[in-house]
């Protein structure tokens, strides 16, 4: 109930966004920030991240996310979803920065619902989610990853995935900190979340945080080769199964998600953790200079 609470929420705010669908021959939808292509007879779909320059998970990135996935959800005929970067380098930045820094309390609690929502939706997914990652996976990158079903990462050691928010004078909230867990196992997590690592694909896959490291050139074709593993399991046993494994931790997060907005407004909200943001996006910028 809540999640369809929040999930109509979301498509209020998209349609007063007012973004024109694009549809090119039944095959092709896009937003502005995500392009689907849906190919119906197959039952798969491939949802891009195209949020330039480095597919920061925005507010806005967020709300149209989550109505390109829900049509996807809403349609039968789609059994499988490939998760990509349009942008080969960067499969995404993680959250963004911005929604998180010098903004009013209103905002985190929208942007943070936002953020608890796309996790819930992805993690929840009755869909098989193969994620294909062609570049640099940070933090909410990272968590992205996490919640799909089989993670493939490009085999370049420029490329660089991992939860690193304490890194950032941040923490990982538990829900983030639970998902990895589950994937790499406890002293792992420990150890990782602390240093906020980031690792190269080779150790990734050594961790468990992917499942294959394949050529640049061919994660998109093994995504492809491994959704059709997945789909040839029945729908219904595989679900069920998906579901018994996942339900509990998701449930936790459900059960206590105004309580987690809050935390996350009182946290970002202090001045101290503020200035981490600051300092990190100085960081940033001079990265370039
Ligand atoms: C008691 C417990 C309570 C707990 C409560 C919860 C607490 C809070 C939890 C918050 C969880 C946060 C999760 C996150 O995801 S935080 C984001 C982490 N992401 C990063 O650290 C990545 C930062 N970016 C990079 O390292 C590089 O940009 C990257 C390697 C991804 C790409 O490098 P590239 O050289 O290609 O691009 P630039 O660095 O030049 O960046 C281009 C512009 O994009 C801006 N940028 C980058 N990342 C972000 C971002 N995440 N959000 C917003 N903007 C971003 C960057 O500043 C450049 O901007 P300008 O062109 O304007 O300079």
């Amino acid at each position: 109930m809540a999640l369809a609470a929040a999930g109509r929420v979301l498509l209020q705010a998209g349609s007063r966004l007012g973004r024109r669908e694009v549809v090119d021959g039944a095959r092709r939808f896009a937003n502005k920030r995500v392009e689907v292509e849906a190919d119906e007879a197959a039952g798969i779909a491939v949802m891009k991240l195209k949020n330039p320059p480095v597919n920061s998970l925005s507010l806005e990135f967020l709300t149209e996310f989550l109505i390109s996935l829900e049509k996807l959800e809403n349609n039968k005929n789609f059994r499988g979803v490939i998760l990509t970067s349009e942008r080969p380098g960067v499969f995404s930045a993680g959250l963004d920065l911005m929604e998180m820094y010098g903004r009013n309390p209103a905002h985190y609690a929208e942007y943070w619902r936002a953020v608890q929502e796309l996790w819930l939706r992805l993690y929840l997914s009755n869909m098989i989610l193969v994620c294909a990652i062609n570049g640099t996976s940070p933090a909410g990158g990272c968590l992205m990853a996490l919640t799909c079903d089989h993670r493939i990462m490009a085999d370049n050691p420029k490329y660089t995935i991992g939860l690193n928010e304490s890194q950032l004078g941040i923490v990982a909230p538990f829900w983030f900190k639970d998902n990895f867990v589950n994937t790499v196992g406890y002293r792992t997590a420990e150890h990782a979340l602390q240093l906020g690592l980031l690792f190269p694909p080779a150790e990734a896959l050594k961790l468990g945080i992917v499942d294959e490291v394949v050529p640049e050139d061919q994660v998109h074709s093994k995504a492809q080769s491994v959704m059709a593993q997945w789909m040839a399991i029945p729908d219904h046993s595989r679900q069920l199964t998906k579901n018994m494994m996942r339900k509990a931790m998701a449930d936790n997060l459900i059960k206590q998600r105004e309580a987690d907005i809050q935390n996350f407004v009182s946290f970002i909200s202090r001045d101290s953790i503020q200035k981490s943001l600051h300092t990190y996006l100085e960081k940033l910028k001079q990265k370039k200079g």
